[in-house]
This record gives C-alpha cells, sequence and structure tokens, in this order.
C-alpha cells in the first residue's frame, strides 16, 4: 500500500499530445498504403475573417497534414466574402476528386450562415461530421463521418479507462460540434449518458455522480474538485483565453473549463489544456480525411456500371 499526503495528485494526467502522435502515426501507415494505389488523399481548408485563434488552428492542421502526407489546399478570405462566393467555392471542391474533405473553419463571419454553409458540403466530403447527414447517421449507428472533438475525446477515454460500459457518463455542454455528438459517442459504447446545459440544475451535484466527467461549455475553471466523484475521469474540452500575472508581467495563457490544480487532488485521470484534447483534435481530422478518401472510392466504384 502506497501512503501519500493531501497535497500529493493521485491523478494521471492524459498525454493528449502524446496519444494524437499515435493516432497520427496511425495515419501515416494508412496514407502510405493508399499511395501504394496512387491515392493521396486531399483536405481543403477554408477560412474566412482575421480570428487569430483560427488562424493558429489552420495552420496547425495544414502542418499537420503535410507530416502524415495529406495534400492540403488552404483558401482564405477577409471577412467581406458574399456567401454566395463561400458556396459556389465549396460546389466546386465537391466536385473536385483530387479533395477528399472539406473543412470551414468556424465560427464564420455574421453575414454569413453557418448552417447554410455546412450543408452545402458533400456529406462523403464533410471531415468535420456537421452536415446534418453525418450527425443523424452517428446517432443511428450508421457508419458516417463523426465530429473529430469528440472522436479524440472517445478514444482518450478508451486508453484510460478500458472498458466504458455501463460507466455513467456526464456531458456538459449541447453544442452540435461537441457536447450532442459526444453523447452519442459515448451512448454507442454503452455508458449511460447524462447530457447537461446552461438550464440543468444543480449541474454539480449531477457531476458528483459521474464516473466519467466531459466539461465543453467555455467558462474558465467552471469544474471544481468539489463537482468530481473521488477517482472519475475528466477530460476538459474548454479552451479559454485568460489574462493573467507572473512576477507582474500580464500575458494570456489557455485554461479549460475545469480547475486542473484543484481537480488533480480528486480525479483519477485529467487532460491538461494545452496538451490534452486540442491534439486529438487535429489528430482526427486526418483520420476523417482518410476515412473519406475510402468512402468516396467505394462510392465511386459502387456508382460503376458493372
Ligand atoms: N479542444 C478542442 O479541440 C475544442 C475545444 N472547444 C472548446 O470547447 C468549449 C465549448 O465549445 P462549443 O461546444 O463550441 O461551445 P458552445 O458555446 O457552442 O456551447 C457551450 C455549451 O455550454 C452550455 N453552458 C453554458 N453555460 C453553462 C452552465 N453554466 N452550465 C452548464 N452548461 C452551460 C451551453 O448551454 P445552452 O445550450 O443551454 O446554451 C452550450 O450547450 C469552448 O471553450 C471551445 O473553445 C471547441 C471545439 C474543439
Ligand atoms: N470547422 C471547425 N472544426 C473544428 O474542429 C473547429 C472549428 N471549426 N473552430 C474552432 C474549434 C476549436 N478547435 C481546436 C482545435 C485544436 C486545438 C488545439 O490544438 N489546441 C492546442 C493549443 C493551441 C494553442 O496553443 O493555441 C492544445 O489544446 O494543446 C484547439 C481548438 C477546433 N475547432
Amino acid at each position: 500500500m502506497s501512503t501519500t499526503t493531501p497535497e500529493t495528485p493521485l491523478t494521471t494526467s492524459i498525454d493528449g499530445k502524446a496519444c494524437a502522435e499515435r493516432v497520427l502515426d496511425e495515419v501515416a501507415d494508412d496514407v502510405a498504403r493508399l499511395a501504394d494505389e496512387g491515392i493521396i488523399p486531399g483536405l481543403a481548408v477554408i477560412l474566412v475573417g482575421e480570428d487569430p485563434a483560427s488562424q493558429v488552428y489552420v495552420r496547425n492542421k495544414i502542418r499537420k497534414a503535410e507530416a502524415v502526407g495529406i495534400r492540403s489546399l488552404e483558401y482564405r478570405f477577409d471577412d467581406t466574402l458574399p456567401q454566395a462566393e463561400l458556396l459556389a467555392l465549396i460546389a466546386r471542391l465537391n466536385d473536385d476528386p483530387e479533395v477528399n474533405g472539406i473543412l470551414v473553419q468556424l465560427p464564420l463571419p455574421a453575414n454569413i450562415d453557418e448552417a447554410s454553409v455546412i450543408q452545402a458540403i458533400l456529406p462523403a466530403k464533410d471531415v468535420d461530421g456537421f452536415h446534418r447527414q453525418n450527425a443523424g447517421g452517428l446517432w443511428q449507428g450508421l457508419p458516417s463521418l463523426a465530429p473529430c472533438t469528440p472522436t479524440g475525446c472517445l478514444r482518450l477515454l478508451r486508453e484510460t479507462c478500458g472498458e466504458l460500459a455501463g460507466k455513467h457518463a456526464v456531458v456538459i455542454g449541447r453544442s452540435n460540434i461537441v457536447g450532442k455528438p459526444m453523447a452519442a459517442l459515448l451512448l454507442d459504447a454503452d455508458c449511460t449518458v447524462s447530457l447537461l446545459h446552461s438550464k440543468s440544475r444543480d449541474a454539480a451535484a449531477l457531476c458528483r455522480q459521474a464516473d466519467i466527467i466531459v466539461a465543453a461549455v467555455g467558462r474558465p475553471g467552471m469544474v471544481d474538485a468539489n463537482w468530481l466523484k473521488p477517482g472519475a475521469v475528466v477530460i476538459d474540452v474548454g479552451i479559454n483565453r485568460i489574462e493573467s500575472e507572473t512576477g507582474g508581467e500580464r500575458r494570456t495563457r489557455l485554461v479549460g473549463d475545469v480547475d486542473f490544480a484543484a481537480a488533480s487532488q480528486v480525479a483519477s485521470a485529467i487532460t491538461p489544456v494545452p496538451g490534452g484534447v486540442g491534439p486529438m483534435t487535429i489528430a482526427y481530422l486526418m483520420q476523417n480525411t482518410v476515412t473519406a478518401t475510402r468512402l468516396q472510392r467505394h462510392q465511386a466504384s459502387a456508382a460503376e456500371p458493372a
């Protein structure tokens, strides 16, 4: 038996960066196999506007694509781009056989209707998994492209917990890009799922019943140590840039939705921010690009006359 002082965290910090590298190695193997058949997957990334965080994410995505052998195409526009032009570009990319995945970085400027843009993407090229055909397919257990962030969270949970069946998972946040698809994936893994949102009463009490917590809200430090059952596994999706002062110097830093230091005293494992879920999102974008490439190849051969 080991003894520890109360200050010593018993917690594992889940290494999302290392896990993402393993996923990217798997993707690179898949890409090499496709190359043997003369196929190079292509990913088109579209960025509208000057949001600095989006610029960083898009740059990271393109760098990782190149690292695994995916051909990437980058389209950047300022925020005056008319919606009709964006839709026309998507239509061209839908028809281009060299393009297997299309990602439109969100959020879009206010003059563009996000839902219309997402619906314009061919479902087989929708590597974000946001199209309603993919979202519906996910809930019905049909083969579909699932959103990258929750897929990455599920991989981290499987590696951390092993068997997930029967565990109570509490997901905080019900967005179409994180919370809802996360709930679908956990349900598919035979968890008992609670999906919390801004109108939920006593989120803390519900969280204290959870074996697994996935926090995807966008409120720094919202999940505190007293929200956790001892031994819970915590996945922190939140990415919040906050101002902090270190040695009289004002800086900004990234924090999640969970108070990491406090939660580390109670949880058995927790993802850090940065270095947790973020790198997994990008790794599964690459995986989805390979999946999309295979899907399109099968669709094309199914359409060929016998
Ligand atoms: N690491 C990564 O790869 C990614 C990180 N993110 C980050 O994850 C966070 C969530 O993103 P996203 O899902 O897009 O955010 P949204 O703003 O779309 O959704 C936030 C959700 O949190 C809920 N919520 C707000 N306040 C509370 C509260 N007090 N108690 C419980 N629920 C609450 C909202 O409820 P309601 O529906 O009732 O309004 C909503 O469902 C952000 O910090 C974002 O930056 C996002 C994508 C990828
Ligand atoms: N169409 C679309 N698809 C998305 O998947 C999508 C999007 N739009 N809009 C924004 C959100 C957010 N998102 C992140 C991806 C990676 C990190 C990431 O790699 N984070 C690093 C830190 C990066 C840094 O230092 O800024 C980490 O957590 O370690 C974060 C956030 C994808 N999103």
